[in-house]
């Protein structure tokens, strides 16, 4: 479904970005990032070095279809979720979403190459404010632009992910210093 190009512009990092090497027990069975057919969403995190802000580069397949030829507001809102979720974990911060707003400005045709960027942009005890905007890969187009808040957890709960993530973001920090 994904063209050979496709993919390697996924997974090229641009200059300042580390990879994301995310485990299969993220990846797995994830509502955005879990297909690897690229029939529906097709995804590579990064980590924007100078901020530890992140990235996300992503193909929007057929299956999210929602007005013809053009992507479904709802998978717009995951990936933008799943984004801005990840830029909390990024920062040490075991979120879930409670809050979520999407603002959709451009649709967007299915197939394009885009770019996710998330950043917190406040944290107040456990409350966690994330935005994140999904643009034209190649170009200044706004698909659409997102804020959340997200609730620091306990990171009992979330088992075995938080000291997984802990590993990632180590590692990351190793690989650039
Ligand atoms: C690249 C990264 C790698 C690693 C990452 C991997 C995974 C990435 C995954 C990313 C996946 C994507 C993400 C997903 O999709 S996560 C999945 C979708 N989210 C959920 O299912 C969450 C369901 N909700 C809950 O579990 C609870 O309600 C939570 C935990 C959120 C709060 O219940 P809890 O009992 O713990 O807390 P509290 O009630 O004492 O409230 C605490 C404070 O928060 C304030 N508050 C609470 N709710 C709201 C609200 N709706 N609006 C405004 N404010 C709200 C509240 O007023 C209070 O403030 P204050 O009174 O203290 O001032």
């Amino acid at each position: 479904m994904l063209s050979d190009d496709d993919v390697k512009w996924l997974e090229t990092p641009q200059p300042g970005w580390s990879a994301l090497r995310l485990p299969h027990m993220i990846l797995e069975d994830s509502f955005v990032s879990g297909d690897s057919s690229g029939r529906r969403l097709s995804l590579r995190f990064f980590r924007h070095d100078p901020d530890r802000s992140l990235r996300a580069k992503v193909i929007f397949g057929p299956g999210t279809q929602g007005p013809p030829g053009h992507a479904h507001g709802g998978s717009m809102a995951a990936v933008l979720d799943d984004a801005m979720g990840g830029a909390a974990w990024m920062q040490g911060h075991p979120v879930v979403a409670a809050e979520l707003t999407a603002r959709f400005k451009t649709m967007l045709p299915l197939g394009a190459r885009c770019v996710v960027e998330a950043w917190v942009s406040a944290v107040d005890g456990r409350k966690v404010r994330v935005a994140g905007r999904l643009r034209q890969g190649d170009g200044d187009t706004v698909f659409a632009e997102g804020e959340a808040l997200f609730i620091t957890l306990d990171p009992k709960k979330f088992g075995v992910l938080t000291s997984e993530a802990s590993r990632i973001f180590s590692e990351l920090d190793e690989g650039t210093s």
